[in-house]
């Protein structure tokens, strides 16, 4: 029905999203040519525990799958990082159509998505909320979604989501282990210090992005475009799609590769 309006520019993405003064901001293109080997680069160990996962909730930019961080349940290690990091969320960010869709680039190529696992720094804060303003607070992996054959692991996680079709929709969900949507290979990634991609746009992230991605199918990435920025008060309803953000200046930063 006519209800549903396609949003070219969500509000929150007009803006230049630039923080006064930000030199490590998120996300950027990953020159490949430009990146540096770095052998001390260690392989990633991650340990999810799927009993961690809590709820699915749609926020308003994204649809968030959150974990009980306040034990060290579900973990990540290794790679470029000295401490251990707690998992507390994963989201996607994803565009209007196939052609578009993900923050990170690599060579300028875009992908139709992006998916984000949000971890903090368990070793040297005790609540995500302090350490999501700290330099090395957090680690977020990114992992590059293409279109392809349908992505078993996922189709939970699809299921969901006309339940949480609105902002602030909220519903139980349990058992799902991350692990399943990180691509065969995570020893190969590319890594620099960054920032949240949306406001509070904090300087404190250690970004990992793989170079494997995964594929989901074109009707998966269907039902992500079916939510709603909106909720169901407003009259006006619109599809959440391009919840990206432009990229942002390296400022002379250097991005370091896992693999040569
Ligand atoms: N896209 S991303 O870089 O992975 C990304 C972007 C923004 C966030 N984000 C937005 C608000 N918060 C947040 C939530 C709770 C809190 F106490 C403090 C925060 F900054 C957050 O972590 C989390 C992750
Ligand atoms: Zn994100």
């Amino acid at each position: 029905s006519s209800k549903y309006v396609l949003s070219q520019v969500h509000p929150m993405w007009q803006g230049p999203l630039a923080v006064p003064g930000g030199d490590r901001q998120s996300p950027v293109d990953i020159v490949v040519r430009a990146s540096v080997f770095d052998s001390e680069l260690k392989p990633l160990v991650n340990n999810y525990d799927p009993d961690t996962c809590q709820q699915i909730w749609n926020n308003g930019y994204s649809f968030l799958v959150e974990y009980d961080d306040t034990t060290d349940k579900s973990t990540l290690k290794g790679g470029p990082l000295q401490d251990k990091f707690r998992l507390c969320q994963f989201h996607f960010h994803w565009g209007e159509s196939n052609a578009w869709g993900s923050e990170h680039t690599v060579d300028r190529k875009l992908f139709p998505a992006e998916l984000h696992l949000v971890h903090w720094n368990s070793d040297k804060y005790s609540l995500f909320e302090e350490a999501v303003m700290e330099d090395n607070g957090l680690a977020v992996i990114g992992v590059f979604l293409k279109v392809g054959k349908r992505h078993e692991g996922l189709q939970k996680l699809v299921d969901a989501l006309p339940a949480i079709r609105h902002k602030d929709s909220v519903v139980e969900f349990n058992r799902f282990d991350p692990a399943c949507l990180l691509p065969s290979n995570t020893d190969d990634y590319w890594t620099y210090h960054g920032s949240l991609t949306t406001p509070p746009l904090t300087e404190s992230v250690t970004w990992i992005i793989m170079k494997q991605h995964i594929e989901v199918s074109h009707d998966q990435l269907a039902v992500f475009r079916s939510l709603l920025f909106t909720s169901a008060e407003e009259d006006v309803q619109k599809s959440m799609v391009n919840n990206f953000r432009v990229q942002q200046p390296l400022c002379g930063r250097t991005v370091r590769s896992s693999f040569s």
